[in-house]
């Protein structure tokens, strides 16, 4: 079986940039021993922190959002990161080539019942020599990623990781410690009868995104013809890989709850890798208007409507909005 690093080599990935995706996984596999001590360790439960989202921080998403930033902040390599639980972007090395975004522990609501979560990852290249602290330098969009990756926390920690070269998954070998390669060129069906969205929000949503869900509700007598099954684990890091393991539409469409966030999901650490993942194993990621990864950041905070996964599912979505 082969070793990330040489997936890494095959791929022709610069030595520096693996020196980077390194940190990361060394990173998360730190996170994983924490989850799987859970209650013993004493990381369970809420801080009484906000983030700069407004959410409760958990005791995770801060000790996940440290293991990641002391890693990074020190490697030569890296320029700067940014973080959802970080109110600004942090300096690295004025060197650094990168600049890495994350989302240190996704799915937190699920941490305290025991069920999947996940890490996000972006990396990007700076464009000019502005220092990592200046958000500026990370607005790029999300086309300009040259890896993303997220690990999945569940009953195994999988990474799954794209160089743009295709989408490998690695599973970690808890006897030596490492990630091995189980999965490589993964490719998400193209059609799919299985779709997931938080139905609660159904009254605040735009009228395309609830006709659309409507018609997948009539099933074979309505005007999509197939009967749907759902699925919400809330925790986007387990539905994406639930979506390239069998197909399938996840979608966190805007809404209006609170008209200041357009959705509910962050694009530098959320809707950008992901897209890269899901368009690398041959699936697609709309905002339902536009591909995801053409947005334009305007800060490192913002929000974006989410609709991902199957190819010819996505393509049905945005047909509803661009009726
Ligand atoms: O609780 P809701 O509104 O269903 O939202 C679930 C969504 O929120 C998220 O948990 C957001 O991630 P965080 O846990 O990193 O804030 C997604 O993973 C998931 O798809
Ligand atoms: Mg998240
Ligand atoms: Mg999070």
């Amino acid at each position: 079986m082969k070793r990330l690093d040489q997936v890494l080599a095959a791929d022709k990935v610069p030595a520096e940039l693996e020196l980077v995706i390194n940190d990361v996984i060394v990173a998360c596999k730190d996170i994983a021993y924490k989850l799987r001590q859970g209650e013993l360790a004493g990381i369970l439960g809420a801080t009484e922190d906000e983030n700069v989202q407004g959410e409760t921080q958990k005791k995770l998403d801060v000790i996940s959002n440290d293991l990641l930033k002391d890693m990074l902040v020190s490697n030569p390599f890296v320029r700067g990161i940014g973080s959802e639980e970080e109110d600004y972007t942090v300096a690295g090395s004025a060197e650094g080539k990168y600049l890495v975004t994350f989302d240190p522990l996704d799915g937190s609501s699920n941490i305290d019942v025991n069920l999947s979560v996940g890490t996000i990852f972006s990396i990007l290249e700076a464009q000019d020599d502005r220092s990592g602290d200046q958000q500026e330098v990370f607005l790029q969009n999300g086309r300009k990623q040259v890896a993303a990756g997220y690990v999945l926390y569940g009953p195994s920690a999988l990474l799954v990781m794209t160089t743009g070269n295709g989408v490998n998954i690695f599973t970690l070998d808890t006897t030596v410690g490492e990630f091995v390669l189980t999965k490589s060129g993964i490719q998400i069906p193209e059609d799919t009868a299985e779709f997931a969205i938080n139905m609660s929000n159904q009254r605040f949503w735009e009228p395309e995104m609830k006709q659309y869900i409507d018609d997948c509700l009539k099933g074979e007598e309505g005007p999509l013809g197939k009967r749907y099954n759902m699925r919400w684990v809330a925790s986007m890091v387990a539905e994406v890989h639930r979506i390239l393991m069998r197909g399938g539409i996840f979608m966190y469409p805007w809404d209006n709850r609170d008209p200041s966030k357009a959705g509910k999901l962050r694009l530098m650490y959320e809707g950008n890798p992901m897209s890269m993942i899901v368009e690398q194993a041959g699936g697609a990621s709309s905002t339902g208007r536009m591909d995801i990864m053409d947005v334009q950041p305007e800060g490192i905070h913002d929000r974006v409507p989410v609709v991902l996964g199957s190819k010819n599912e996505v393509a049905k979505v945005v047909g509803y909005h661009n009726k």
